[in-house]
């Protein structure tokens, strides 16, 4: 894979609550604008350090985990991680990977209906329904590329990401189109002066996503990006991700 040139969140090394230096700093919004109406929001410290090992441990205890068999590319293989689905009464069934999870209700987690309505205070205008959580027990548990573009999230899903435990690295990489593939193949090799411009936006980006941290895609973020998780030999604790969605 290439090399990522723009890193964010680098501040994500500094997780002790009491160092003080960039306090104001990383609990500060940061906007990225991906160009063509993509958009991501980063917000390093939106749970506190201590709120957040509590919810945690509910998280890592209560939440009744399974690790299903997932269809990839027509082959049956099982996801490299954890996971569990909840969803409002009444939305029509959720199935990626020909996986179609069990719904489990709000009202069986209560603590998740709160973390619910911190994201919702800090996206006014957003209505989330469902909630697909993941966790990755060691630094071999990744997501592969993939956007969330499943249609019943509509043109532009908006999604809300919240992480717990270890930090691990996100990132987004460019859909290419096949009239952008067949431009590279013609291009490679000839003077700079002959290829294409680059636009003024990075077709990659890298967020090292902190303990309590929330990350945002919207727009059409789904639509001409990707994103993932990958392994990480250096991770050797386990993270927990809650994936808000609107299910329509
Ligand atoms: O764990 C993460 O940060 C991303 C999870 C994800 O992309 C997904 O659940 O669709
Ligand atoms: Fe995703």
């Amino acid at each position: 894979m290439n090399s990522f040139k723009r890193q964010v969140g680098s501040e994500a090394r500094n997780s002790n609550p009491s160092s003080s230096s960039s306090d104001s700093e990383t609990r500060k919004r940061q906007t990225f604008d991906l160009g063509n109406g993509s958009e991501v929001i980063y917000i390093p410290r939106f749970l506190s350090f201590d709120d957040s090992w509590k919810w945690f441990h509910y998280l890592n205890k209560e939440i009744p985990w399974t690790r299903p068999s997932i269809r990839v590319f027509g082959r049956s293989c099982i996801q490299p991680r954890d996971t569990c689905y909840i969803a409002s009464e009444g939305l029509p069934e959720l199935c990626y990977s020909g996986y179609q999870p069990h719904a489990y209700s709000w009202d069986d987690y209560p603590p998740l209906k709160n973390i619910l309505a911190a994201v919702h205070e800090a996206l006014p205008g957003s209505n989330f329904n469902s909630l697909l959580l993941n966790r990755y027990k060691c630094g071999s548990d990744y997501v592969a590329w993939h956007s969330d573009d499943e249609k019943l999230y509509g043109p532009t899903p908006e999604i809300a990401s919240v992480s717990f435990g270890c930090e691990r690295e996100f990132l987004l990489k460019k859909r290419t189109s096949k009239i952008t593939q067949v431009q590279a193949i013609r291009c490679a090799g000839e003077p700079a002066s002959k290829k294409p411009r680059q636009n003024k936006h990075s077709d990659q980006h890298s967020f090292m996503l902190k303990h309590g941290s929330l990350l945002v895609m919207r727009g059409n973020t789904q639509r001409d990006w990707l994103h993932s998780v990958p392994k990480r030999a250096n991770a050797d604790a386990v993270r927990i991700n809650l994936t808000f969605r609107c299910v329509l």
